[in-house]
This record gives C-alpha cells, structure tokens and sequence, in this order.
C-alpha cells in the first residue's frame, strides 16, 4: 500500500492537457506541499488553460514534447479522442530520445492494451497506469481506481502515493475500471445535480438559495461521512432517521415515488455503457472524427467569443467560502441533560463527548426504555427514569422524546422533582412543535424557562452533523454562545428565524436518509455492473462526500461543478440523462415539500 508519508517534492510531474482533471489532481497536491509548483510541467492544445498554470507557479507550454522531456512522471489527462493527437504532439516536440518513463492515463474508457500500443510509437516497452480519478482531489476527497501494466512495483507504490494524498486510492482489476467510473468518476456529477435538485426543493419551500445550497451540501457531507466512518449499513442508517408517522418518511414515500433508486441505477448503467463504447477502438475511431469536426465548427465560436470561453478552474481566485463551521465563541457548559435517549440524542451526546466538552459524568439522561439506557450507560453518562433528576441536576436540557410525548415528558418532570426549579435553557429536537407550544407545555412546570427549537440531523455523531435553531426574545446571547460551544464539534450550527425552520427541517433533518437510499441505489447500480458490494458502497458514500466537500469548500455553484464533470459526448453526460429522464429533480424537490408539508401538520395540531 502506499507510503503516505513519502516525500515526493522532488519528483517532477507532467500533465498532457491541463484542463479540469490535471487541475483537480495538480493543483490538489501542489496545494497540500506534496508537490512543489516548479517540478510541475503541463501542455495544452491551446493557451485556454496554460495561464492557471503559470499563475500557480508551474511550467506552462504549448509543446507536449518539453513535459516529457523535463519530468518523470507524466498524466495523459487530454481527452480520450484527443490520445492520438497528443502523442503525435509530443513525437512532433520532443528534442532528445526520452528515457523510461512512468505514464499514467487518467483518459475514460481507454484500455492498457490502447494506451501501450499508442505509447510505443513514442518509447519502447513504456510503463504505463490506467486510472480512473475524480474531480474532488481539489479538495482532497477524490477516488482513484488503478490498474497496470508492464510497470514495476515501485510505480504503483508511487502513484498510489499520489493520489492518496488527495483521497481513497485502490488498484482494481482492469475488467472493473469502467464499472467503477461510472460510480466515482462521473458521480460527482450526480452529486451535484442532487445538491442542486435538493437546494431547489427548500427554496420550494421558503429558505434563502446561499443557506438551502450550504445545508444540501452539508447533508451529503454528513450523510457520505457516516457510511464511511461508521461503516454501518446505509439502510440501517437511513432507519434512524425516519421516525414512525414523521417527517422523513414522507420525503422517502415521494423519492421512492419519483423511482429514484432506478433511476440512480439507470445513470450508472448508462456512464458505464459509455465507457464500454469508447472502449472499442472502431468507435474511438469514429467518434474522434466527429469531434474534431465538432471542433473546427467550435474553434471558430471561439474566435468570437474568446474572452468568455477562456475560463479554466481557477480554483484560488473562487470564491471560498468561510464556513466558520467551528465556532470559537467558548462559553463554560456546566452539566447537560437529556430527556428521552433516543437516536438523535444519543448523536448529541456522543459529539459532546467526542469533542471533550463535558466528561461522562456530566451528561445526564432520562430514558425509561432499558435497551435505550444501555449504550449511554455504556458511555460512563448518568441515566435515571425521573425526568425531574435531569432537570435539578441540569441547566442545559435536550427534550429528545418523539413529538407524541411532549406533554408526557413535562408531566414526568413535574411528577418527579424533589425541589422546585427555574430559570433552565431547554432545547428542543422535537419536529414540527413550535416555540409557543412548547412553552405552553414547559413554563407551567419550570417557570422562566428559556426555550430554543432546533433540528438537527444524525451526522452529528461524526462531527459533520448540520443543526438549526430559533429561539424567542427569552433567550440570551449567553444561551446562544452555550449552544454553539456544545455545536462546536459536531457541524454546521445555524440560528434562523423560526418561520424557516419547517421548511429547513425538510432538507437538514431528513436529509440524511434520503442521501442513505441514494448511496445505496449508486452502490446497487455500480454492482449491477459488477462493482463488488464492500467497494460499491464505500465508493458511493466516498463521492458524495467528496462532492459535498467541492461545493462547500469553493463556493462555486453545484451545476459548475457538474459542467467540470461532464466530458463532451463522455460516460458522466450519458447518466446525467438517464437520472433527468427519469425526474430525479422532481422526486427531490417533492421529498422535500412532502416532508415539510408533514412538519406543518404537526406544527398545526
Ligand atoms: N472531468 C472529470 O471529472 C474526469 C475526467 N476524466 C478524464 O480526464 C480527461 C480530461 O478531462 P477534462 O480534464 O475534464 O477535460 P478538459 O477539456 O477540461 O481538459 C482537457 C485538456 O487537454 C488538452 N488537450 C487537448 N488536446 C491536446 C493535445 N493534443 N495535446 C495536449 N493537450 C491537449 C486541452 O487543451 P485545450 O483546452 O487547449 O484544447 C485541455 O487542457 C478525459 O480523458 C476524461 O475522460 C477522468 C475522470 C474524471
Ligand atoms: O464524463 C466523462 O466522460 C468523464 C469521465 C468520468 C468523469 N468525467
């Protein structure tokens, strides 16, 4: 396996082709120091994308011959119809007779047996990887899946080295690599496009575009990261989520309604017959003919609109956004309480601890259902059936029971204080029950309580949870810096207006699970053709995540990023069609209303 550690600033690395996939591989690692800028060599066709290279620092030309010459390593990352020209582009180029060097082809759909027999036109018996990576390396999430032939060990220890400092790296039996592109290398693509869809279906419902975009990405982050480290079943997971006759299962009803599962499937099937296709040498053949005269019809647009077409990734001059995702705002917590120790609780609880807040002993619960009490007793946490315990000992209270035991969980306080209380900051995870029932509930038995609404969602437990609150003019800037201390290591934390929260809920709360049937139906689709399942499902989780992470990192728009994806006539286009003919927007967008449309019901009762 790959040594991550090993130094590699002195290897020098070329790019044939600098467009999206060079910059998300070469500008991924330059970024982290695992590269240095000046051992980077890369050409293009053209100038349209030299200058993002230069600007970073590394060597731009026009002349494929010069990047073999000066580097060790070179990336054929033109496109797959392009492969002839560039290798005729650096026979053309090239000065001096070039040593052994290590290839490695990033090109869809182009066979070991292609690329050697292409390679020897340039060098004998040249060592060359097929690999199948994807665009999130920008950010360090990517997946590159590897095969190879005629190379020594040391090469495939070398390129894993690489690419796993920018992600997961795995070398895979060639019979896979279409297979799995279809899953990793044009997911992405799909990623985005539910990002979006999602976004669009809680603009539907009334929250802003920059907090709906932000929110959707965070659940796939969140959703994505909970498959991987839990490595928990994304079925089971997605259970956790939906409660009985709740919110989730409404949104999950309209997806399965929308047949996004099959249509999820059907885009994998369909990126991986394209692969297939550009496989075969006789297609190749044809479809290079079609693009060049595609392309001299192109060049001529460009002529004219050059200014606007010249635009490559300029991942530095984006727009970042400064998530401030960990709050520094530190404000002493003193014991936390919890009524009801169910799922949702047991995320908060175990963020709390994981993030060192409190010890053990400090976190109190209430739960009267034993199989409940075990895991937090598990966790060294004190556990009682007497709701009025947690409410003495607490002044910090998560009301955690499902919303049908609102007023059951206030009469049990009342039932069961030894003292009166006041003055308590209660938080309630309940859907849909807003600030004005649950202070007709909680005053009467703790007076002066100061009452804040949340949802939150499940990936809290690994840190990467996404939560909102809205609380009355009762609450203090004391209570808001309290709730983001205990936010502080468990996500995304938001304080909206409470009129939002319904239509927020749609998206953040429920999301998660929508994003686990999805990871589960691209996991199907990859083993439908022929993915292994263990590797189906990591993959699957692995991409969203990635995707999720490019969105929220660069600030750029998710259909932007999609574009980046989507080769002209390529394998992402061709799934991105099948999950559009099938209305995977719509179905997105309807879960999202028919889960919010439940939260208002329940508000309304
Ligand atoms: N985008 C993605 O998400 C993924 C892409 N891939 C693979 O990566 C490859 C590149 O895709 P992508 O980066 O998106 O495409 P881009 O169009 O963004 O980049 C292609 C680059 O190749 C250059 N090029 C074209 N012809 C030649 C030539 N004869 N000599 C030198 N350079 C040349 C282009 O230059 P110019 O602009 O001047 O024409 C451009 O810089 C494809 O083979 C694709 O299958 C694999 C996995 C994921
Ligand atoms: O769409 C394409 O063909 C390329 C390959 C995988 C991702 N983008």
């Amino acid at each position: 396996m790959a040594e991550v550690s090993q130094d590699l600033t002195s290897l020098r690395v070329g790019f044939i082709g600098g467009g999206n996939m060079a910059s998300a591989i070469g500008a991924g690692l330059i970024r982290r120091g695992v590269l240095k800028a000046d051992n980077v060599w890369v050409s293009g066709r053209t100038t349209r994308t030299l200058g993002f290279w230069s600007d970073l620092g590394a060597h731009a030309t026009l002349k494929n011959g010069e990047v073999v010459e000066n580097t060790d390593v070179i990336f054929l990352a033109m496109k797959p119809q392009m492969l002839d020209d560039a290798l005729a582009g650096i026979a053309k180029t090239i000065t001096k007779c070039p040593p052994s060097k290590l290839y490695v082809s990033v090109l869809v759909g182009v066979t070991l047996e292609v690329l050697q027999t292409k390679l020897e036109r340039i060098v004998q018996q040249p060592r060359v990887i097929r690999s199948m990576p994807n665009t999130p390396m920008m950010v360090g999430e990517g997946i590159t899946v590897y095969c190879s032939k005629g190379t020594t060990a040391n090469d495939e220890i070398l390129v894993n080295a690489l690419f796993s400092h920018v992600g997961i790296s795995e070398s895979i039996p060639e019979t896979l690599m279409n297979a799995v592109g279809g899953l990793s290398g044009s997911g992405p693509a799909y990623a985005y496009l539910i990002t979006e869809a999602l976004s669009d279906g809680a603009v539907r419902m009334g929250v802003p575009r920059p907090m709906a975009t932000k929110f959707a990405a965070q659940v796939l982050v969140g959703a994505g990261k909970m498959i991987l480290e839990t490595g928990r079943h994304p079925g089971q997971l997605k259970d956790e989520v939906c409660s009985p006759a709740g919110t989730t299962i409404r949104g999950i009803h309209a997806l399965e309604q929308g047949g996004i599962r099959g249509s999820l499937m059907n885009a994998i099937e369909a990126a991986v017959t394209r692969s297939d296709e550009l496989s075969s040498v006789p297609k190749l053949v044809e479809f290079v003919k079609r693009y060049f005269d595609m392309m001299s019809s192109s060049l001529i647009l460009r002529k004219v609109c050059c200014s606007c077409c010249s635009h490559a990734l300029r991942y530095e001059n984006a727009n970042f956004i400064n998530l401030s995702r960990k709050f520094s705002s530190k404000s002493t917590v003193g014991c936390i309480g919890f009524i009801g120790g169910g799922n949702i609780a047991r995320a908060i609880g175990n963020g709390i601890l994981k993030s060192k807040l409190v010890e053990p002993p400090s976190i109190y619960v209430a739960e009267p259902y034993e199989p409940m009490q075990k895991p937090w007793l598990d966790l060294g946490t004190k556990v009682t059936n007497e709701n009025g315990k947690v409410v003495e000992n607490c002044d910090i209270i998560f009301l955690s029971v499902k919303t049908t035991a609102l007023n059951a969980a206030a009469t049990g306080i009342k039932n069961t204080l030894s003292v009166p209380v006041r003055d308590k900051l209660f938080i309630s995870v309940l859907a849909g029950i807003p600030l004005s029932v649950l202070k007709k509930v909680i005053l009467p038995v703790v007076p002066e309580a100061r009452i804040i609404r949340s949802t939150l969602n499940m990936p809290l437990l690994i840190g990467e949870g996404c939560a909102v609150f809205s609380g009355d003019s009762s609450v203090t800037e004391e209570d808001i810096a309290s709730v983001k201390t205990i936010m502080s290591g468990l996500g995304m934390c938001n304080f909206i207006p409470e009129l939002q929260l319904n239509a927020a809920s749609g998206l953040v709360g429920c999301g998660p699970a929508y994003m686990y049937i999805m990871i589960e139906a691209l996991a199907d689709g990859a083993v439908k053709m022929g993915v292994p399942r263990d590797l189906a499902i990591k993959f699957a989780a692995q991409t969203m995540y990635g995707s999720a992470k490019m969105v929220l990192e660069t600030g750029k728009h998710p259909g932007e990023l999609k574009d980046q994806v989507c080769s002209p006539g390529g394998t992402s286009i061709r799934g991105l069609h099948a999950m559009e003919k099938s209305g995977v927007r719509a179905a997105l967008m309807d879960a999202i209303e028919e889960a919010v449309k439940r939260s208002e019901e329940i508000t309304n009762k």
